[in-house]
């Protein structure tokens, strides 16, 4: 596994006579396919990547997606048979040195196609999974806010808000990052190209959109992400990678929601108007267009709330979800890396060391979801005291 193609090793051979620089010793390339991956080097103050491409026969310098890990003093990569590389980060701690480089995923393979360049995407190792986030979507006055405002109060330590970007002003209430990213246009457009957004959208004239940080940080703090967004971001994200649960709400009628709308008095007569337009397609889609998997009347607010927390499995005696854990591991500098199957072995000391007791962490990569532009979930690690009989015939790799 991971052995150049002959052809690849008389490429990589000439790409480094013809003075390709080095930067780093670590700076090994990793073969998948026909192509070679260098990762090494600091760029911009994260690992640096160049890809070989053979049909030119020369580096290339690939559209980096995704969070990028900070450089490190060292990494040990392992080809994984799904298109990614494994980068396991020397001299960090576990929870912050497991990352992925996705070369040929299909998101991957989607943004080359998009963009019209080589691309490779960073996505962050992390322990445990996230349960399911909960989009909910419907007409602008319906009373989303106000049904999340309510889940949130009740369970705090159970939900976070996916905090939107927007180009919209921000109302008198307000507060920039905790309503709403409040954004210049230009800003936000350049982000959209560089693959920050989960999902983005023209909303009644404004541009509004999920950063993918947007939603991982809330995962990332134990808690279950919320989304209030339009019926077209909600169709992007059930195109997305990424599993929710989809909920539409709808009002008793036209007639009430224009009350809501006008009563809250956020919004110009114009504005009013347009997002009552809106909200007739809205409707139509949001009934009729197969994203959602529930429809919730908001006629009377606590009936509907009651409603909103029997389909999240809340009507019962709950606990919240516990935090997950930190691995509390670091990975040592003179780190060496074995693979089973779908576990990675980590063993302190050079290879030619006999292994200490507890000197194995093992990483199981069998329960991974989800990825790049977002974190890998379903990180498995545990340590053990000597290689059993199962472990035994492993293929030391670095
Ligand atoms: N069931 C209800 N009965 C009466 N008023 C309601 C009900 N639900 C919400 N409201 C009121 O309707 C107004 C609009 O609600 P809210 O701001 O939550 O809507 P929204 O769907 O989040 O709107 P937007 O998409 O524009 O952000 C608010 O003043 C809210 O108090
Ligand atoms: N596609 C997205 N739609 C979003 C997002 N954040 C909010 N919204 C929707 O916009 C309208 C208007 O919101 P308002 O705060 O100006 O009243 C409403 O329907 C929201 O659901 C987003 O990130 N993406």
């Amino acid at each position: 596994m991971g052995e150049a193609p002959a052809f690849i090793e008389d490429d990589l051979q000439k790409g480094f006579s013809n003075g390709f620089d080095l930067k780093s010793k670590d700076a090994t390339p990793t073969v998948i396919g026909n192509k070679a991956y260098l990762i090494g080097g600091a760029d911009d103050e994260s690992i640096r990547v160049q890809v070989w491409d053979h049909s030119r026969g020369g580096w290339v310098n690939p559209t980096v997606l995704g969070t990028k890990p900070k450089p490190c003093k060292g990494h040990s990569a392992v080809p994984l048979n799904e298109g990614q590389i494994l980068v396991i980060q020397k001299g960090t701690s576990l929870d912050d040195g497991v990352w992925f480089l996705e070369v040929d995923t299909q998101y991957v393979r989607e943004q080359r196609k998009i963009l019209g360049t080589e691309v490779v995407a960073w996505s962050k190792g992390v322990k445990g999974n996230a349960e399911k986030p909960v989009v909910i979507s419907g007409p602008s006055g319906v009373g989303k806010g106000t049904l999340i405002s309510m889940l949130m109060k009740e369970f705090p330590s159970m939900f976070g808000f996916s905090v939107s970007h927007t180009t919209r002003a921000p109302r008198n209430m307000e507060k920039d990052s905790i309503h709403y990213h409040f954004t210049e246009r230009s800003v936000m457009e350049n982000d959209i190209k560089d693959g920050k957004f989960l999902e983005f959208a023209s909303v009644h004239g404004n541009l509004y959109g999920t950063s993918v940080e947007a939603v991982e940080v809330v995962a990332d703090a134990g808690k279950r992400c919320i989304l209030d967004i339009d019926v077209q971001g909600a169709r992007s994200v059930r195109a997305s990678s990424l599993e929710a649960i989809f909920i539409f709400v709808s009002p008793p009628s036209m007639e009430e929601l224009e009350k809501r709308l006008r009563a809250r008095g956020t919004e110009t007569e114009e504005q009013i108007l347009k997002r009552l337009r809106n909200a007739q397609a809205e409707m139509e889609q949001g009934k009729s267009s197969g994203i959602f998997d529930h429809i919730l009347y908001n006629d009377n607010l606590e009936e509907c709330y009651e409603n909103l927390k029997e389909l999240l499995g809340l009507d019962g005696n709950v606990t919240a979800t516990p935090k997950s854990s930190p691995y509390g591991v670091d990975l040592p500098l003179d780190l060496s890396i074995s693979k089973i199957d779908q576990k990675i072995i980590i063993k302190r000391g050079s290879p030619e060391l006999k292994t200490a007791t507890k000197n194995l962490i093992v990483l199981d990569l069998s329960t991974l979801k989800g990825g790049a532009p977002g974190r890998t979930r379903g990180l498995n690690v545990y340590a053990i005291d000597s290689l059993s009989d199962e472990l035994n015939g492993f293929n030391q790799l670095s």
